[in-house]
């Protein structure tokens, strides 16, 4: 209760410092004849808590009919780490599905990635999230899948790359745990600033497959769960506020490790965008949705890994290339450019079949994709 607390005191002031109308009182602009007591970051329109939440939901609603992104009787799986936006995310998911009979079966499944004193507190905000929603909960840990947890992983690679291991292996469990529940969809709470993020970065790193990828609302390919994000348009800010006025218990501490240092750029160049002009966020959303691949450039299509048959756009996932170099006792071995990976593990991962592909990155996968 105290830690709920506590990121309740640290978000006001992020909240609060937006606009005080307590000072000048300023009527929702709504016309609903309440007094406004935030200014919303997308729109700059000053509006009653009760506006601002109706306004956020039936975007969200909109968001999810326009795209098509649930049928009546889907069996959705809400990936939820405790944090502000899956959180956010599972109250929505059942407020909407029960406001307009979306018609899903719902189900919350945590990752357990292993990290003492930051993913174990997460996951008991999710456990408490389970009661208040009243939306089962599964729960996968990195022991189980893959026989390390993030805590050894550091231990053995160092601070450097393991956000590398911690997403790439993310990535696949939540795979893994939907196969497992046999539910029909994942969703995400990836936001408006993630993607908007993730664009920036492919552009700077010349990542054309994964920019053409990165602002699809739905990642669908043949033999996976399709995965959305029903945030996709959603303002990182809003989802704050929202959680704040709505006083959802969840977790709002960063991860003990190492941050993404390559993120945290264009996360910082996009708030000092954002600054300037709200709508930036969404701009940059759609320049990535606007930009093409010139026609016969070869681009690598996903096929499923020999070793463990999940999805891989490389003969070897990149999970298994990571695990390999693990339990070798050489985890350097699968961070790097894949050409040099190859050639460090020899045979085993050769016949990679990118032939003409253009450069496509495996060093970073947890960065720049989703
Ligand atoms: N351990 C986990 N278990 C299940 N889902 C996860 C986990 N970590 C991340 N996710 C999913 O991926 C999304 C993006 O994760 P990211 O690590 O970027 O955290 P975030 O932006 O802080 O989101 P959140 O506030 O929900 O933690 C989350 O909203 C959630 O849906």
């Amino acid at each position: 209760m105290l830690r709920v607390l506590h990121a309740m005191k640290e978000e006001e002031s992020e909240v609060s410092c937006n606009v005080d109308y307590r000072i000048m009182p300023v009527k929702c602009n709504t016309k609903c004849g309440r007094n406004a007591v935030l200014k919303r970051p997308k729109t700059g329109d000053a509006l009653c808590k009760e506006c601002f939440f109706w306004a956020f939901e039936e975007e969200v609603h909109h968001t999810i009919t326009a795209a098509n992104l649930f049928s009546p009787g889907d069996y959705v799986a809400i990936a939820a780490s405790g944090g502000k936006d899956s959180t956010v995310l599972a109250y929505i998911m059942k407020l909407l599905n029960d406001r307009y009979n979306y018609g899903l079966k719902l189900v919350l499944l945590s990752v357990d990635e292993g990290i003492t004193g930051y993913r174990d507190d997460s996951l008991e905000t999710v456990k408490r999230n389970e009661q208040q929603y009243g939306i089962p909960l599964k729960i996968l840990s990195y022991n189980e899948l893959y026989g390390w947890t993030m805590d050894r992983i550091v231990e053995q690679a160092g601070r450097k790359n393991n956000c590398t291991f911690c997403g790439v292996f993310r990535r696949q469990a939540l795979d893994r745990g939907a196969a497992l529940l046999k539910v029909d969809k994942i969703v995400t709470g990836h936001n408006a600033d993630d993607i908007a993020e993730t664009v920036l970065m492919n552009i700077l790193r010349g990542d054309i497959a994964r920019l053409q990828r990165c602002t699809a609302i739905v990642t669908d390919s043949e033999g996976s769960i399709p995965r959305s994000k029903p945030f996709k348009y959603t303002y990182e800010k809003e989802i704050v506020m929202y959680a704040y006025f709505k006083r959802l218990d969840y977790f709002s501490t960063e991860c003990i490790y190492s941050p993404n240092a390559y993120r945290g750029h264009a996360r910082a160049f996009l708030k000092d965008l954002e600054k300037i002009r709200a709508t930036s966020i969404i701009d940059v959303i759609h320049s990535g949705e606007c930009l093409a691949v010139r026609e016969g450039v070869k681009l690598p299509s996903p096929s499923t890994c020999t070793r463990c048959g999940h999805i891989s756009s490389q003969p070897v996932c990149k999970a298994c290339v990571l695990l390999e170099g693990l339990n070798k006792g050489k985890p350097r071995l699968g961070i790097g450019k894949s050409s040099k990976v190859r050639e460090r593990l020899g045979d085993t991962v050769s016949n990679s079949g990118e032939g003409n592909a253009p450069h496509i990155s495996q060093a970073n996968n947890s960065a720049h994709d989703f």
